[in-house]
């Protein structure tokens, strides 16, 4: 059961930066402007930062959305970072290092900096709001991370959906979600960043899984099942790192994995497809135009789980497709051992008990807070 914090409070207008004007970075911008904040938005490219700020479209990655006209962008960092009091970014992982170093001169001493993304860093295997650690002269207390069921288009509709916003610091994550919120927007808060952070990234490989089965042809129950052994599979991987079971079975892991294996809006999904209508990797990423995260980090998470004996059936299965060496159409949950004894099915159950968490305990809660529409706690 999640501590209830020190309420903490939070300024109307209080002056906040979005490092990324891709799909992600501009919608959440928009729930901070919508939510009370003054949000300037920093793109790389100054044709886009004009066009933001100009005409308050993003016609590259938002078509059709209309952003608030409180929303200010710029092309300049350190004019996007001046009295920021909190910096959410929003690039792709494996840049994140990059842009930390150049934003780290611009940043205030006391500033949260929030991370959007769901990747590894490749070359590392650490988690985002591990780099930035590593890179600014910050405390883990003002890091914070935030993910759930989140496609960016539908949320830039306002069409209402939730996310959890997670520290090490309870009273970070409240100041986090008090701005992240709106009549559309809703955050849950934890101190699980390990657990937030790696739903997020492992929910991206099991969608690529899904994508996959999807373009070879097959239905619901395969799908399903891949869905089932891969919740357990994200479990088992979070839990061998020092998350909480429970973590994975709320929004940040169950939550963003039903609604990124679910919808074609989803660029992991849309990857996995490519890859089982037969096109190569290569061809993949020449068709993807945004960024697919979980691509880049089919390879580390298998070098961390191999690290913790940790077996990954579904995910070794993408990377043999990814490689070339797995025709699409024998990833499949039944493949996923190669024992010719039937195998005891390791459930939720058992990752609770692996897990020595109140895993269903907190599968319960959930049902109750939707029964409720949500009325429960703020812990997610
Ligand atoms: N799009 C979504 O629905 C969604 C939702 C939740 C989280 N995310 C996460 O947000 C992160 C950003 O993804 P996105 O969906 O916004 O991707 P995107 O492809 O839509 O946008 C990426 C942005 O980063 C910019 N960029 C590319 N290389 C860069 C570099 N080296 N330095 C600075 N900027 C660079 C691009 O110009 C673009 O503006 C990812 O980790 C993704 O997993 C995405
Ligand atoms: O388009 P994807 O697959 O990166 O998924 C987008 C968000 O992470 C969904 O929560």
């Amino acid at each position: 059961m999640t501590p209830r914090a020190k309420t903490a409070t939070v300024r109307p207008g209080t002056r906040v930066a979005v490092l990324g004007a891709g799909s992600w970075g501009t919608t959440f911008a928009k729930i901070l402007a919508d939510g009370g904040a003054d949000v300037v938005l920093w793109a790389r490219r100054p044709e886009l930062a004009r066009e933001i700020q100009e005409a308050k479209r993003n016609s590259d990655y938002l078509p059709g959305i209309n952003l608030p006209i409180s929303l200010r962008a710029t092309a300049r960092l350190d004019l996007a970072l001046a009295g920021a009091e909190q910096v959410f970014v929003s690039v792709p992982s494996q840049s994140l290092r990059e842009n930390l170093i150049a934003a780290e001169p611009h940043l205030g001493a006391n500033a949260i900096i929030v991370s959007l993304m769901k990747g590894v860093e490749r070359s590392s295997g650490l988690r985002m709001s591990e780099v930035i650690e590593q890179v600014l002269p910050i405390s883990p207390d003002n890091i914070a991370a935030i993910s759930g069921p989140n496609l960016a288009l539908e949320i830039a509709k306002q069409q209402p959906t939730a996310a959890v916003v997670s520290s090490t610091s309870l009273e970070t994550a409240q100041a986090v979600a008090l701005l992240a919120r709106n009549d559309y927007f809703r955050s849950f808060v934890n101190t699980d960043v390990i657990g937030t952070e790696f739903g997020g990234v492992l929910k991206n490989l099991i969608a690529v899984a899904i994508g996959i089965v999807d373009g070879v042809g097959y239905g619901e129950n395969t799908k399903a099942s891949i869905i089932t052994r891969g919740l357990v599979e994200m479990t088992d991987f979070a839990v061998a790192y020092g998350a909480h079971p429970e973590t994975l079975a709320g929004l940040a892991g169950l939550g963003d994995l039903i609604a990124t294996c679910q919808s074609p809006l989803s660029r992991n999904n849309t990857a996995g497809r490519l890859l089982g209508q037969g096109y190569s990797q290569s061809d993949v990423v020449k068709q993807m135009q945004q960024t697919t995260e979980g691509l880049a980090s089919v390879g580390p998470i298998l070098e961390l789980a191999k690290a913790k004996g940790v077996e990954m059936p579904i995910v070794e299965q993408v990377r043999q497709v990814l490689a070339g060496t797995l025709n699409p159409r024998d990833i499949a949950p039944h493949l996923t051992t190669d024992s010719d004894e039937p195998q005891g099915e390791r459930t939720l159950d058992d990752a609770q008990a692996h897990g020595g968490a109140a895993l269903w305990g907190s599968v319960k809660r959930a049902f109750d807070q939707l029964r409720n529409s949500g009325r429960g706690s703020l812990g997610d």
